[in-house]
């Protein structure tokens, strides 16, 4: 699949509200998106997921312009692509910057499979219609203003509510929220806030029913994450420690946790986290598909990915509306019944909306191959 030419374009969006973690708050997100363009006049789309400063992973907007333009772009100047799973082999001599290789690789998928003229999910050997998704609830300033939020979000159908918790807000904010809300699909992400110090505290979430609590421990960790599993009762799903098919095996055999969330920009791309899916589906560990707040062409790239039969729990795909005033994408993603439609046009399925890309774009640029 000859490539002619790769258009980076810099673009930034704000976010309608703050999102807030125990990490800190990101109110603008800054990001790539990457065209990859054929002879035929094929445009595939991918969208780098990094944040301009490193407190959920090492890598920035700043190392993904560095990656693609100094690296990456090159590597697939100089080389020849059958399929899209050649990119991740061509980028192995690069350590890791594994959110800057998946943008790239991500428009190589969807201009493979418009070349194919099948959807993305097809491509990917998805079969799911429809996939169902729930939403991500940041740290709010109070009580009342969360408890609205998920009042907010059970009214839109969202199939489970995620919360962020942190020391000091955690156990006692999780009690309150059950209070009004008994019986609702809730899990909490801790982003990395805890130790083990704090074992005896993270048991007392074993009586709120949750659905599992994502990344307590370390950031790095799967050791001390397989010491927490084996005395609390919640599933512990590990986002931040997994970047590779590898990371999941060693996790497994630990013991480190009983549920993966599968981020595509964490893992290097489309390929790797099929395998990834591909060997929980095999050994029985239940997979979600995680969000790194996308604008329209990344999200697009997750309905496509969890289409695949594994992912059998609800994501943190919402719909755009959720982000943003208006998408980079026609139609935008739209979240009915806490379900979205995927699309069965070639490649992602939507259309880019250059109105709204152009208008949030800071510089693009292009690279010809030939
Ligand atoms: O809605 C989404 O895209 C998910 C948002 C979300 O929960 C996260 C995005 C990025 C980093 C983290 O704060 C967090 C996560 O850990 O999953
Ligand atoms: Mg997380």
């Amino acid at each position: 699949m000859p490539i002619k030419q790769i258009t980076l374009r810099k673009v930034k969006m704000r976010l309608k509200n703050p999102f807030s973690t125990s990490f800190g708050t990101l109110q603008d997100k800054e990001f790539y998106i990457i065209e990859a363009i054929d002879y035929d006049g094929n445009h595939g789309y991918g969208e780098s997921v990094a944040f301009t400063a490193p407190w959920y992973t090492e890598e920035t907007t700043q190392t993904t312009v560095h990656m693609l333009e100094d690296f990456l772009i090159p590597i697939l100047k100089e080389n020849v692509i059958n399929h899209p799973d050649d990119v991740f082999e061509l980028f192995k001599p690069i350590r890791r910057n594994n959110m800057a290789k998946a943008a790239i690789e991500g428009a190589v998928w969807d201009l493979y499979a418009k070349r194919q003229n099948i959807s993305l999910a097809c491509a990917l050997g998805g079969e799911k219609k429809q996939i169902d998704v729930g939403i991500s609830i940041g740290i709010q300033p109070t009580m009342k203003e969360l408890i609205h939020k998920i009042e907010h979000s059970l009214e839109e159908g969202y199939k489970r509510i995620k919360l962020k918790i942190k020391p000091g807000l955690d156990v006692e904010l999780l009690r309150e929220v059950r209070m009004y809300f008994p019986n609702i699909p809730i899990m909490a992400d801790g982003n990395s806030a805890y130790s083990l110090e704090d074992i005896q505290h993270l048991k007392k979430l074993d009586d709120l029913h949750l659905m599992m609590i994502e990344q307590p421990l370390g950031h790095d960790d799967i050791v001390d994450h397989a010491k927490l599993q084996a005395v609390i009762k919640t599933p512990i799903c590990l986002d931040e420690s997994i970047h590779s098919l590898e990371d999941v095996k060693k996790a497994h055999e630990l013991g480190s946790s009983k549920i993966i969330n599968i981020k595509i920009g964490r893992v290097g791309g489309l390929s790797e986290a099929k395998r990834i899916h591909d060997f929980c589906y095999e050994y029985g560990i239940e997979v979600w598909c995680g969000g790194m707040l996308e604008a329209g062409v990344g999200r697009a790239h997750n309905i496509a990915l969890t289409t695949l039969q594994g992912f059998v729990l609800p994501g943190d795909t919402a719909g755009s509306s959720n982000y943003w005033y208006e998408d980079i994408i026609k139609p935008e993603v739209i979240v009915e019944d806490g379900m979205i439609q995927v699309p069965d046009k070639a490649g992602i399925g939507y259309e880019i909306n250059f109105k709204v890309l152009d208008k949030y774009t800071e510089w693009a640029k292009e690279y010809h191959f030939s």
